[in-house]
């Protein structure tokens, strides 16, 4: 794509990301290829493809934990391309939360009141400012509790929820940032089948509010919630579409059969 199109985007406002000819290479070995992807806004974009594709290394260079060795990000008007995860998070990107950073001895509401309280940085820590919880952290606590639908567990520890609900928590823990774009790397990935329903019918419903992109294996979720889903294959774009196109073109099958043969 030539720099005079990623002008005209900027122009247009209708693309919250754009990458052009992103590449990460390790040595000889290009474990992303030139992959060019415009995110629209308010839209819930997926990327997939068998394994080794290069979605999680993508995932990384858009998030700031890898530094691409070509190529340019474009997020929300500013070039991003070497600026670091925590200026990216600055400017309106959130990716979920690991379990492993959930406070695990603290309550759901506490978790969710933190990570509210993250997003205003250094303003939230003023000296001058009275300790304790400001009444607009907790009110955004509160409301994403709602949409987790963990009012019933809002003052259990973190550590006590089930693994899908700390998963679920985990979104939640994003949404409190409120970002312009929501970034999750494999949501449901670990989940029992009982508390897959639960994620897809909460990030079907995030792509009200926010633009969301994904990187999920579940076809099922995959085919029911995105708008556009951008299959990767040798890390390279290989078809991107509706979930009807991806679906219906052999060269997707022939990837994930590529995939299965090889086992
Ligand atoms: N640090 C690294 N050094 C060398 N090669 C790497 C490194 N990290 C990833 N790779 C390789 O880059 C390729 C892409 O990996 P990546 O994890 O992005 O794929 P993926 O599509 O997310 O796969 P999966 O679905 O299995 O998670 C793979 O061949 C992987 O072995």
């Amino acid at each position: 794509m030539s720099t005079s199109q990623m002008t005209d985007t900027r122009q247009t406002g209708d693309v919250i990301l754009e990458t052009s000819g992103l590449e990460l290479a390790y040595g000889a070995f290009k474990a992303v290829d030139g992959v060019d992807l415009r995110i629209r806004r308010g839209t819930i974009h997926t990327i997939i493809g068998p394994n080794g594709a290069g979605k999680t290394t993508t995932f990384h260079c858009l998030t700031g934990e890898r530094r691409p060795t070509a190529g340019r990000i474009l997020f929300d008007g500013s070039d991003v391309t070497r600026k670091p995860s925590q200026d990216r998070v600055g400017l309106g990107m959130s990716r979920s939360f690991q379990i492993t950073s959930l406070f695990q001895t603290l309550s759901v509401r506490e978790n969710l009141r933190l990570a509210a309280q993250g997003r205003d940085g250094a303003k939230a820590l003023a000296f001058w400012r009275p300790v304790g919880a400001r009444p607009d952290h907790l009110k955004v606590a509160d409301e994403i509790i709602d949409r987790l639908q963990l009012g019933a567990r809002a003052d259990v520890a973190a550590g006590e929820l089930s693994h899908g609900q700390q998963r679920v928590l985990e979104v939640g823990m994003a949404m409190a940032a409120r970002p312009k774009l929501l970034l999750l790397d494999e949501p449901t990935s670990g989940m029992g089948i009982d508390d897959i329903p639960v994620m897809t019918k909460l990030i079907g419903e995030l792509g009200r509010d926010y633009t969301v992109m994904l990187i999920e294996h579940n076809m099922g979720i995959v085919m029911s919630i995105s708008d556009t889903i951008t299959v990767m294959h040798q890390g390279k774009v290989l078809v991107e579409g509706d979930p009807r196109t991806v679906r219906n073109d052999p060269r997707v099958r022939a990837a994930y059969l590529g995939e299965a043969g090889a086992c």
